[in-house]
């Protein structure tokens, strides 16, 4: 039989494992803008390489609150160095992957702000994971975790963002 008690235990670890990623991800938000990193340049099918959606400064800022995150919870419960590792691998990983979304979206001609189902929930997460398996192993099972927990928690937190109105869509 299912233990419940296990599950939740398993889901929280999950949650607080992945943190650093979710908190590089809203830093993009909060503290991105200016200059797109691909500079407004085009690729070879004459779209936008990335887009105006993926900046330096929500790279950096982002890439540095994740980082400071992952290190208080070395602190708190991890290892220091491991703390500061892992956040921020799965920091930059989250950037990088929401930056290689935007690029799988410009090839599919999604304009940017755009929906991709799946791929806006999601690419952030598969970076992140990418990124810290380099260093680390995750359980296929907290992957699984992960990526469902994510997806819900992605759709609510960008309606919460719509409504208090710091995204002009809800997905
Ligand atoms: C229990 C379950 C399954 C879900 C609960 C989800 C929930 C209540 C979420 C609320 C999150 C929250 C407080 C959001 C604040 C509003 C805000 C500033 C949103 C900004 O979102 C921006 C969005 C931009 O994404 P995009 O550029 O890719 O479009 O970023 C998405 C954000 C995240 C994926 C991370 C959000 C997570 C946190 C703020 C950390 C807190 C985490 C929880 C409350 C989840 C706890 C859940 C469990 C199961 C323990
Ligand atoms: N590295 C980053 C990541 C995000 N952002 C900011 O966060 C917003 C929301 O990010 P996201 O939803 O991923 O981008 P979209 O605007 O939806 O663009 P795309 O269609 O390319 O995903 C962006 O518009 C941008 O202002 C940023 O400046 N720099
Ligand atoms: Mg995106």
């Amino acid at each position: 039989m299912l233990d419940i008690a296990a599950f939740v235990m398993i889901c929280l670890s999950a949650v607080y494992f992945i943190m650093p990623a979710y908190i590089a991800n809203i830093s993009g938000l909060a503290f991105g803008g200016t200059t797109p990193i691909d500079f407004g340049k085009k690729f070879a099918d004459c779209r936008r390489i990335i887009g105006d959606g993926v900046t330096w400064k929500g790279l950096v800022f982002g890439t540095i609150t994740g980082t400071l995150i992952g290190a208080i919870e070395g602190v708190l419960i991890w290892d220091p160095v491991y703390g500061l590792v892992v956040g921020f691998l799965l920091s930059f990983g989250a950037l990088l992957g929401d930056a290689a979304g935007s690029f799988i979206k410009r090839r599919l001609g999604i304009g940017k702000g755009k929906p991709a189902p799946i791929l806006d929930q999601l690419d952030f997460i598969a970076g992140a994971l990418l990124l810290a398996l380099l260093y680390t192993t995750i359980a296929i099972e907290v992957i699984i975790i992960i990526a469902v927990l994510t997806f819900i928690i992605h759709i609510i937190s960008n309606i919460i963002a719509y409504l208090i109105g710091i995204k002009d869509v809800w997905y």
